[in-house]
Protein backbone atom coordinates (compact mmCIF):
# COMPACT_ATOMS: atom_id res chain seq x y z
CA UNK A 1 0.00 0.00 0.00
CA UNK A 2 1.45 3.32 -0.71
CA UNK A 3 1.36 5.68 1.55
CA UNK A 4 -0.63 8.81 1.50
CA UNK A 5 1.63 11.71 2.61
CA UNK A 6 5.15 12.58 1.96
CA UNK A 7 6.83 14.32 5.05
CA UNK A 8 9.70 16.08 3.30
CA UNK A 9 12.19 18.55 5.09
CA UNK A 10 15.35 20.08 3.87
CA UNK A 11 17.70 19.65 6.70
CA UNK A 12 17.65 16.88 9.61
CA UNK A 13 17.67 20.22 11.48
CA UNK A 14 14.35 20.92 10.76
CA UNK A 15 13.25 17.25 12.15
CA UNK A 16 12.17 18.46 15.50
CA UNK A 17 9.61 20.58 14.33
CA UNK A 18 8.59 18.28 11.19
CA UNK A 19 8.57 15.35 13.67
CA UNK A 20 5.49 17.19 15.01
CA UNK A 21 3.65 16.61 11.48
CA UNK A 22 4.17 13.62 11.93
CA UNK A 23 3.19 12.41 15.35
CA UNK A 24 -0.10 14.52 14.69
CA UNK A 25 -0.10 11.95 11.56
CA UNK A 26 0.27 8.94 13.89
CA UNK A 27 -2.66 9.90 15.85
CA UNK A 28 -4.81 9.78 12.91
CA UNK A 29 -3.58 6.31 11.55
CA UNK A 30 -2.21 8.28 8.55
CA UNK A 31 0.36 6.59 5.97
CA UNK A 32 3.26 8.78 5.37
CA UNK A 33 7.05 8.73 4.68
CA UNK A 34 9.13 11.10 5.13
CA UNK A 35 12.93 12.12 3.58
CA UNK A 36 15.17 14.90 3.61
CA UNK A 37 15.91 16.21 0.14
CA UNK A 38 17.06 19.78 0.03
CA UNK A 39 16.50 21.62 -3.18
CA UNK A 40 19.88 23.43 -2.23
CA UNK A 41 21.75 20.46 -1.80
CA UNK A 42 20.10 17.97 -3.41
CA UNK A 43 18.34 19.26 -6.50
CA UNK A 44 18.48 16.37 -8.93
CA UNK A 45 16.91 14.25 -5.95
CA UNK A 46 14.29 16.88 -5.21
CA UNK A 47 13.47 16.95 -8.85
CA UNK A 48 12.93 12.88 -9.03
CA UNK A 49 10.89 13.10 -6.12
CA UNK A 50 8.80 15.37 -7.38
CA UNK A 51 7.94 14.18 -10.63
CA UNK A 52 7.53 10.41 -9.19
CA UNK A 53 5.21 11.38 -6.42
CA UNK A 54 1.59 11.25 -8.15
CA UNK A 55 2.56 7.54 -9.23
CA UNK A 56 4.02 6.57 -6.29
CA UNK A 57 0.76 6.54 -4.98
CA UNK A 58 0.94 10.08 -2.58
CA UNK A 59 -1.87 12.40 -1.91
CA UNK A 60 -0.63 15.21 -0.25
CA UNK A 61 3.09 16.32 0.43
CA UNK A 62 3.80 18.73 3.69
CA UNK A 63 7.33 20.68 2.93
CA UNK A 64 9.43 22.13 5.81
CA UNK A 65 12.46 24.56 5.20
CA UNK A 66 14.10 27.16 7.11
CA UNK A 67 15.92 30.88 5.67
CA UNK A 68 15.64 30.46 1.97
CA UNK A 69 13.01 28.12 2.12
CA UNK A 70 12.83 27.25 -1.65
CA UNK A 71 12.26 23.32 -0.90
CA UNK A 72 8.38 23.37 -1.12
CA UNK A 73 7.98 25.67 -4.20
CA UNK A 74 10.65 23.49 -5.70
CA UNK A 75 8.50 20.48 -5.03
CA UNK A 76 5.04 22.28 -6.02
CA UNK A 77 6.99 23.24 -9.54
CA UNK A 78 6.86 19.45 -10.11
CA UNK A 79 4.30 17.80 -8.94
CA UNK A 80 0.14 17.97 -9.21
CA UNK A 81 -0.19 17.28 -6.04
CA UNK A 82 -1.22 19.95 -3.24
CA UNK A 83 1.60 20.94 -1.70
CA UNK A 84 1.79 22.39 2.28
CA UNK A 85 4.54 24.47 3.05
CA UNK A 86 5.92 24.78 6.87
CA UNK A 87 7.79 27.34 7.57
CA UNK A 88 11.04 26.36 10.28
CA UNK A 89 11.95 28.86 12.71
CA UNK A 90 15.25 30.35 12.38
CA UNK A 91 17.99 31.65 14.64
CA UNK A 92 18.41 34.97 12.80
CA UNK A 93 15.39 36.28 11.71
CA UNK A 94 12.63 34.29 13.62
CA UNK A 95 11.62 32.42 10.48
CA UNK A 96 10.32 35.21 8.73
CA UNK A 97 12.38 34.76 6.62
CA UNK A 98 10.95 30.61 5.65
CA UNK A 99 7.46 32.26 6.21
CA UNK A 100 7.85 34.71 2.62
CA UNK A 101 10.01 32.44 0.94
CA UNK A 102 7.75 29.67 1.12
CA UNK A 103 4.24 32.01 1.21
CA UNK A 104 5.33 34.09 -1.98
CA UNK A 105 4.81 31.81 -4.59
CA UNK A 106 4.00 32.84 -8.04
CA UNK A 107 0.64 32.06 -9.85
CA UNK A 108 1.00 28.37 -11.46
CA UNK A 109 3.05 26.91 -8.26
CA UNK A 110 0.65 27.42 -5.41
CA UNK A 111 2.36 26.61 -2.04
CA UNK A 112 -0.54 26.21 1.01
CA UNK A 113 1.24 28.04 3.58
CA UNK A 114 0.93 27.25 7.55
CA UNK A 115 2.57 29.33 10.36
CA UNK A 116 6.00 29.34 11.24
CA UNK A 117 7.59 26.68 13.57
CA UNK A 118 5.43 24.14 15.88
CA UNK A 119 1.93 25.25 15.34
CA UNK A 120 2.00 25.35 11.43
CA UNK A 121 3.78 21.86 11.49
CA UNK A 122 0.72 20.28 13.78
CA UNK A 123 -1.56 22.39 11.16
CA UNK A 124 0.09 21.26 8.41
CA UNK A 125 -0.49 17.50 9.40
CA UNK A 126 -4.43 18.60 10.00
CA UNK A 127 -4.69 20.34 6.68
CA UNK A 128 -3.26 16.80 4.77
CA UNK A 129 -5.72 15.24 7.08
CA UNK A 130 -8.70 17.27 5.98
CA UNK A 131 -7.41 16.85 2.15
CA UNK A 132 -7.75 13.06 2.59
CA UNK A 133 -10.84 12.99 4.54
CA UNK A 134 -12.92 14.71 0.89
CA UNK A 135 -12.95 11.35 -0.08
CA UNK A 136 -12.85 9.36 3.75
CA UNK A 137 -16.33 9.60 5.60
CA UNK A 138 -14.69 7.13 8.88
CA UNK A 139 -11.76 10.16 8.27
CA UNK A 140 -14.06 13.02 8.32
CA UNK A 141 -16.21 11.54 11.91
CA UNK A 142 -12.07 11.03 13.13
CA UNK A 143 -11.72 14.75 12.73
CA UNK A 144 -15.50 15.68 13.44
CA UNK A 145 -14.34 13.60 17.03
CA UNK A 146 -10.94 16.28 17.14
CA UNK A 147 -13.06 19.03 17.08
CA UNK A 148 -15.40 18.07 19.56
CA UNK A 149 -12.77 17.16 22.07
CA UNK A 150 -11.36 20.54 21.36
CA UNK A 151 -14.64 22.49 21.97
CA UNK A 152 -14.90 20.88 25.45
CA UNK A 153 -11.56 21.70 26.44
CA UNK A 154 -11.65 25.11 25.69
CA UNK A 155 -15.21 25.45 27.54
CA UNK A 156 -13.76 23.81 30.45
CA UNK A 157 -10.85 26.16 30.77
CA UNK A 158 -13.13 28.72 30.37
CA UNK A 159 -15.23 27.56 33.26
CA UNK A 160 -12.29 26.71 35.71
CA UNK A 161 -11.00 30.55 34.51
CA UNK A 162 -14.04 31.70 36.20
N1 LIG B 1 15.68 25.94 3.01
C1 LIG B 1 16.47 24.89 2.87
C2 LIG B 1 16.64 24.08 1.74
C3 LIG B 1 15.87 24.24 0.49
O1 LIG B 1 14.96 25.10 0.43
O2 LIG B 1 16.15 23.48 -0.45
N2 LIG B 1 17.54 23.14 2.00
C4 LIG B 1 17.92 23.30 3.27
N3 LIG B 1 17.30 24.36 3.79
C5 LIG B 1 17.28 24.84 5.17
O3 LIG B 1 18.49 25.24 5.69
C6 LIG B 1 18.32 25.27 7.11
C7 LIG B 1 19.65 25.00 7.77
O4 LIG B 1 20.06 23.70 7.44
P1 LIG B 1 21.33 23.04 8.18
O5 LIG B 1 20.95 22.96 9.64
O6 LIG B 1 21.48 21.68 7.54
O7 LIG B 1 22.50 23.97 7.92
C8 LIG B 1 17.25 24.25 7.43
O8 LIG B 1 16.17 24.86 8.12
C9 LIG B 1 16.84 23.73 6.08
O9 LIG B 1 15.44 23.52 5.93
Amino acid sequence: MANNVGVIMGSISDWPTMKLTCDWLDKFGISYEKHVISAHRMPNELYTYGSNAVTKGLKVIVAGAGGAAHLPGMLAANTTLPVIGVPIKTRTLNGVDSLLSIVQMPFGAPVATVSIGEAGAKNAALLAIQILAINDSKLTAKLMAFKEQQRQEAITSEQQFN
